[in-house]
């Protein structure tokens, strides 16, 4: 019974703690962007954003990122046998490369207060992919574990996903040049 404990508030953790990192970086490109508004805007929008960023780090994306580790240990202490498992190596990889960007998402918040970042919003939204492109892989590791598909379905799904995300992001560059245009026109 504590394995399904130990799942359910691990599948929450992921919830909270990937909130948070999407919030997060969301949050970066409104700051960076803010830093090209006139003053007194600017000064109050970043300072407004400093605050945003922080409350949402320790408060909701880390406490986050803990749970789902803490409850991960759970699930392998009741049943050791999964670390033999090579599904999990894969993954163990993986939410590697999520704890470095969440430690980076960290400096970077830290920088930003400092005025010592100099990255674009268009630099950020680049940088908030990294997650989805993790979540997506990590997911379909912990589901299908050693038996990946590799058949057409799989591969429709995947273009599919991909179509998605380039018709999401055409149609983003889209708005920011209609803003763009308005805004040279004014
Ligand atoms: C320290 C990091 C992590 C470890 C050691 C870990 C380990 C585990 C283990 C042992 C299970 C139980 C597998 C089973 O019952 O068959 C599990 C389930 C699961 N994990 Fe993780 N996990 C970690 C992080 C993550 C992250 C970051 C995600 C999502 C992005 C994730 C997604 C899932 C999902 C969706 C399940 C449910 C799978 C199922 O019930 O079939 N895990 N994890």
């Amino acid at each position: 019974m504590a394995y399904y404990w130990y799942k359910a508030f691990h599948i929450i953790g992921i919830v909270v703690w990937f909130a948070g990192l999407f919030y997060m970086v969301r949050l970066f490109v409104y700051h960076a962007e803010a830093r090209q508004e006139s003053e007194p805007a600017q000064t109050i929008l970043t300072k407004q954003y400093e605050i945003m960023e922080k409350r949402l780090y320790n408060i909701i994306t880390t406490p986050g990122m803990i749970l789902t580790v803490a409850m991960a240990v759970g699930l392998i202490s009741t049943e050791p046998e999964v670390l033999k498992s090579g599904w999990l190596h894969a993954k163990f990889l993986f939410v590697g490369l999520l704890l470095i960007y969440h430690f980076w998402c960290g400096r970077i918040m830290k920088k930003l207060a400092k005025k010592e970042n100099s990255w674009t919003g268009q630099q950020f939204r680049a940088f908030n992919e990294a997650p989805t492109i993790l979540l997506l892989v990590i997911v379909l590791l912990a589901i299908f574990k050693n038996n990946l598909p590799l058949d057409l379905t799989t591969w429709l799904i995947a273009a599919l996903v991909i179509l998605m995300a380039a018709s999401i992001q055409l149609y983003a560059k889209k708005r920011r040049q209609d803003k763009e245009r308005l805004a040279q026109e004014n």
